[in-house]
């Protein structure tokens, strides 16, 4: 059962999805952005279809597609993909959750849903349990984001819920701010992997034990974010912070910027050129 398996740690780069100028996948620059993030960032690990990749906005047949690829080129390479599986539809989750299994994924992951939002912790819960349990043997992360969701819930007042209701969970992508609650999940939940989503305050999360991140900015500061934590864990704090403010200002929220922008081939040249430092 998903219980015994390796914990999750260090950076997970949330992949964008390659698009072509019209608007399909573009899928044969996977290969080479599998192989971009190990050589040049030293990220082994990818959370798929999620934010970042604009999961939600795609059809379930592109998001089926981009799991496959993702897995066939990750396959022996990286230590772990993830799968997004959230959508507003708990019949589209539950497919996506069981697609990812048969795929060769080595987790899962979900949103609540977020427009008809669930009326209670435990309806949220509820909600989970049944897309976890479509994909029972992976391993299975809460991905919490209230900013996109509109789902508040404190992660702490749903662990034990989510600890004793879904067999296969295994911990929470946490994209929230509020620190006070990732760190009581941390120190009371010891077992399940916490893995921090806001990129800008990685650090005060290392300050609150984080076992890991999961982040846009993997993708191009995947390297300088080691540097950061390595920094943080030899107790030169004064570096981690220098790094840490570096991440969030000037040139880099610029290129954050282009987000919207971000469409291959442009990608191949633009991105790669602006990792390489
Ligand atoms: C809203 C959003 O995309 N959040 C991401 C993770 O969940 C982060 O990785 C951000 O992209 C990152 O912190 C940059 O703002
Ligand atoms: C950033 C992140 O974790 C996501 O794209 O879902």
């Amino acid at each position: 059962m998903a219980s015994a398996v390796r914990r999750l740690k260090g950076l997970v780069a949330a992949t964008f999805t390659p698009m072509t100028t019209m608007s399909d996948l573009n899928l044969p620059v996977i290969q080479q952005y599998v192989d971009y993030l190990i050589e040049k960032q030293n990220v082994r690990n990818i959370f798929v279809n999620g934010t970042t990749g604009e999961g939600m906005s795609l059809s379930v047949q592109e998001r089926k597609m981009l799991a496959e690829e993702w897995v066939k080129h990750a396959k022996n390479k990286m230590d772990s993909v993830m799968v997004h599986v959230g959508c507003l539809s708990l019949e589209d989750s539950k497919d996506l959750a069981a697609h990812a299994a048969s795929c060769g994924a080595d987790a899962i992951s979900a949103v609540s849903p977020s427009f008809i939002k669930p009326s209670s912790q435990d309806a949220l819960v509820m909600y989970l349990k049944e897309v976890a349990a479509a994909a029972p043997s992976l391993p299975f992360y809460y991905y919490h984001i209230p900013s996109l969701t509109g789902v508040r819930y404190q992660v702490f007042d749903l662990m034990g819920k989510m600890q004793k209701e879904i067999p296969s969970f295994r911990g929470v992508k946490f994209s929230d701010v509020n620190l006070m609650d990732f760190s009581l999940c941390i120190h009371n939940y010891k077992e399940f992997d916490l893995l921090y989503g806001v990129d800008e305050q990685l650090l005060g999360a290392l300050a609150c034990g984080a076992h890991g991140a999961v982040g846009s900015t993997y993708n191009y500061l995947g390297k300088t974010t080691y540097k950061m934590m390595a920094a943080f864990e030899k107790g030169d704090l004064l570096k981690a912070q220098e790094l840490q403010v570096l991440f969030n200002s000037g040139p880099v929220q610029g290129f954050l910027g282009t987000k919207a922008k971000m469409i291959l081939p442009p990608l191949k040249k633009k991105h790669l050129h602006l990792c390489a430092s």
